[in-house]
């Protein structure tokens, strides 16, 4: 047994059958605890061929193997919390009463599993008298309308109010917390109660017109064990966990699992689990733009060295009036980040494009003949989305915002680099140095990484916004570039400047 700090997660044993589709069972419980944060460890009781449809053969190990899984995991491992499902034969479901008596463990959540959704028999007819007894041992236990009957030998409930009842004689006889649900009562509604030996506390929930139902009393029993060790009583444990699982249930036809009663969706409240990166999804969405980008006049000028000079002058004096609002934005993301890390990474940015970038600019306009010259449209439109970002976004949007700048300079400083191989004869050498450099690569790929993680932690509405400020972002970049005239010695600035005196 460890011991030693607290355990990061709630430990949670299943004790069940399984279903090989994994809706149902041991696969459903392990996806109901790590959709509500536990560890989850399972032992099998019984292994089960069903699927969507039915269950078509059942095999139950010998009793002395069982005992051998649920020692394995009692002699090693504190478990917080038990559900116990399917349990087929009266000698399993008395092997499993052993164990709970010598172990009692802090919880236990007993679904008495009798028959499945597709109407076939998941416990020995001779097995219910053991059944019965194991509510002794159980804190909650989780009957449908006919199981509660059954625990009760008495017929099964034929209106909610008559099952309420039976819930409260049970609940009263045996003192144990019943959860009786209602999913087999038809109607608008499907209420689940919360029932003691005093009280009796309703949770109402819509009827989700759907297939997607195999597997619901397991899920439901499991997330309630799961989340029990963590919560303050029974009654908001099982409304946190029945309102999950009325959103799993809505999902569940989406998996498309199966041409039966499908199972329903564990992670529907987490929809960016699996996602893929941030940065790598949002580079191919940029896809067209960055192709858009190398087909601009100026940046093929730039990379074979044709640029007239002034048209590159124009395009540094603007860059340099750019990059003192792109520092604030990174010495933004800077105070927004979560970690020192990502803080230091951000604060180094911010001062590293006024220092190195302003040398650029510095020996590129010694002459100072752009001095005073404005920012232009195109560059005050690119700096303003940037500092409304700043201003009013997430941590996660800033990092969308800024990654561009970042991502398409290394992109295309490396493929010129490689382009032209030696830089000497290059006449804007100094900024494909700049921007080809591997060094400005690791930058580009650890602001990457950061947006990548802040993703991770963002909900799906988050990381649409993310990826509509990255977009907008690339967007100025391409129209960045393409401000400048290629012909005329003037900046963008003074172009907009001369528009009044010709009017
Ligand atoms: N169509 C539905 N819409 C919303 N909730 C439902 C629906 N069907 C079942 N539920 C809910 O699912 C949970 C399981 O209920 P049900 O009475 O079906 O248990 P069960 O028969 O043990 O489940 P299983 O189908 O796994 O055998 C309850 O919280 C119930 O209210
Ligand atoms: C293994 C197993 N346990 C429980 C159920 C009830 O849905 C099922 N179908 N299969």
């Amino acid at each position: 047994m460890t011991t030693g700090p607290p355990a990061s997660r709630v430990r949670v044993l299943s004790v069940a059958g399984t279903d090989p589709t994994g809706g149902a069972g041991v696969q459903a419980d392990l996806k109901s605890f790590a959709a509500h944060g536990a560890y989850g460890m399972a032992v099998v009781t019984a292994l089960v061929a069903q699927n969507t449809h039915g269950v078509r053969d059942v095999h139950v190990p010998d009793v002395a193997f069982l005992r051998a899984q649920l020692d394995a995991v009692g002699d090693d491992v504190r478990v917080d919390a038990v559900k116990i499902g399917m349990l087929a034969t009266r000698a399993v479901a008395l092997e499993v009463g052993y164990w709970l008596a010598r172990t009692r463990p802090p919880v236990v959540v007993l679904d008495p599993v009798m028959v499945a959704t597709s109407g076939d028999r998941l416990l020995d007819a001779d097995a219910e008298d053991a059944v019965r007894d194991l509510v002794g041992a159980a804190h909650l236990v989780t009957p449908n309308l006919p199981e509660l009957g059954v625990l009760l030998r008495e017929p099964t409930a034929r209106t909610w109010s008559a099952a309420l009842d039976q819930a409260r004689r049970l609940a009263r006889t045996r003192d144990v917390v019943v959860l009786l649900k209602g999913g087999h009562l038809g109607g608008a509604a499907s209420p689940d109660a919360v029932v003691d030996a005093t009280t009796v506390v309703e949770l109402d929930a819509p009827r989700v017109a759907t297939t997607a139902t195999h597997g619901t009393g397991c899920s439901l029993s499991a997330a309630v064990a799961a989340l029990r060790p963590r919560r303050p009583d029974w009654v908001t444990t099982v409304r946190e966990a029945k309102q999950w699982l009325t959103g799993a249930i809505a999902a569940g036809e989406a998996l498309r699992v199966g041409s039966g009663r499908g199972p329903v969706d564990h992670l529907h409240h987490a929809p960016t689990l699996g996602a893929r990166p941030f940065g790598d999804e949002a580079w191919d969405v940029v896809a067209g733009l960055r192709a858009a980008c190398d087909d601009l006049p100026f940046v093929r000028a730039l990379a074979d060295g044709t640029l007239r000079r002034a048209a590159f002058e124009a395009y540094v004096h603007q860059d340099a009036l750019y990059l003192a609002a792109y520092s604030r934005v990174l010495a933004r993301a800077s105070e927004l980040a979560p970690t020192g890390e990502a803080q230091a990474f951000w604060a180094r940015g911010a001062s590293t494009c006024l220092d190195v970038e302003a040398a650029l600019h510095r020996d590129r306009l010694a002459h100072g003949r752009y001095a005073g010259v404005p920012a232009s449209a195109v560059t005050t439109a690119y700096t303003e989305h940037l500092l409304a970002v700043g201003a009013t976004g997430t941590y996660a949007e800033v990092t969308a915002a800024v990654l561009p700048c970042y991502r398409l300079y290394a992109d295309i400083g490396a493929r010129i680099l490689a382009r032209a191989g030696d830089l000497a004869d290059h006449p804007y050498g100094d900024w494909v140095a700049t921007y080809g450099d591997p060094a400005f690569a690791a930058s580009a790929a650890q602001a990457g990484a950061l947006a990548d993680a802040a993703a991770r932690e963002v909900g799906a509405a988050t990381r649409a916004r993310m990826l509509a400020a990255y977009v907008r972002s690339c967007e100025h970049e391409v129209a960045f570039f393409d401000q400048v005239d290629l012909v005329a010695d003037v900046s963008p600035g003074r172009r907009r400047e001369a528009v009044p005196a010709r009017v």
